[in-house]
């Protein structure tokens, strides 16, 4: 039997509901095989309230693991947390080295329940270096406001102005991710492929049980890129596939609720 094959260049969430945890939980539900190089390891400090620590690996040891990965082929890919600029740099080579073409670049910068961006340097570089090789970059409100300039995004006009300015730098799609975040009584997300842009939308879920939803929705738009979507219908099948995980979110400790990565397949289909 062959399967489709996807990579994920991201972080180790240590509480298992984000970072390359989602994206192998997502992968497995696609029916998808998984394969990590992992950039950086985030723990949480149950003594300072969850706060998060995130340590990144040498970029040589994710260079390896590229290399074992890239032997071997993939028909996908995806990025997450990258850790240091150097291992962004190293993912721009790689994706040229090998001539990658189905890459979701989401660009991580905070966590939820942070109010920081975790590592402001990486954000030049992700803008630089990435967005010109994205298939589809899949930012968030925050995320999209940063990486387009434009300041804080309010309003859908605002995803708009931002998602031509995402387009501009060099992506060839992008998913701005109105989320929670957006003042609306849905949950709104704005694609844009240079041409059209298109809103999906679905009920906002009530809930703080959300950690790990993009990681989820960009591994979910990566398993569907795999298996031969094109890049709308992947956004469009993964953002059903984490409203389930969504609505079926669920309480770790006092500090966090993740999604329920297997939902999609366990009550909606
Ligand atoms: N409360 C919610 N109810 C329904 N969908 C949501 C909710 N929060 C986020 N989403 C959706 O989950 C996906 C991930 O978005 P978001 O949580 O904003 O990303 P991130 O985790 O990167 O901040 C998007 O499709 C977004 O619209
Ligand atoms: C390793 C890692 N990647 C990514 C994220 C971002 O997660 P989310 O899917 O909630 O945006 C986190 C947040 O804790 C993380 O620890
Ligand atoms: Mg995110």
């Amino acid at each position: 039997m062959t399967m489709k094959k996807t990579l994920t260049l991201a972080g180790s969430d240590s509480s298992g509901g984000a970072g390359m945890q989602a994206d192998l939980k997502t992968f497995q539900e696609y029916g998808v095989y998984g394969m990590t190089a992992l950039t950086s390891i985030v723990t949480m400090d149950p003594k300072a309230g969850w706060s998060h620590n995130v340590y990144p690996l040498d970029v040589d040891i994710v260079s390896k693991q590229l290399d074992t990965i890239l032997s071997v082929g993939i028909d996908a890919m995806k990025t997450g947390m990258l850790g240091s600029v150097d291992i962004i740099e190293l993912g721009a080579r790689k994706i040229d080295a090998f001539k990658l073409d189905k890459v979701v670049i989401d660009p991580v910068m905070v966590c939820k329940g942070e109010d920081e961006v975790l590592q402001p340097e990486n954000t030049d570089a992700m803008r630089e270096l990435l967005l010109p090789r994205a298939t589809i970059a899949t930012p968030n409100l925050f995320e999209a406001g940063q990486l387009a300039q434009t300041g804080p995004l309010k309003s859908i006009d605002d995803m708009k102005n931002a998602a031509v300015k995402i387009i501009e730098l060099g992506a060839k799609n992008v998913v701005i991710k109105g989320g929670k975040a957006l003042q609306h009584e849905n949950a709104v997300d704005l694609f844009y492929d240079g041409e059209s842009f298109t809103l999906l939308e679905n009920e906002k879920v009530d809930t703080t049980y959300n950690h790990g939803a993009g990681c989820t929705f960009a591994a979910a738009i990566t398993a569907n890129l795999a298996l031969g979507k094109s890049v709308k219908d992947a956004v469009s099948a993964a953002k059903d596939f984490v409203y389930a995980a969504i609505k079926h979110g669920w309480k770790l400790n006092d500090f966090v609720g993740p999604v329920m990565h297997g939902a999609y397949n366990k009550f909606s289909k």
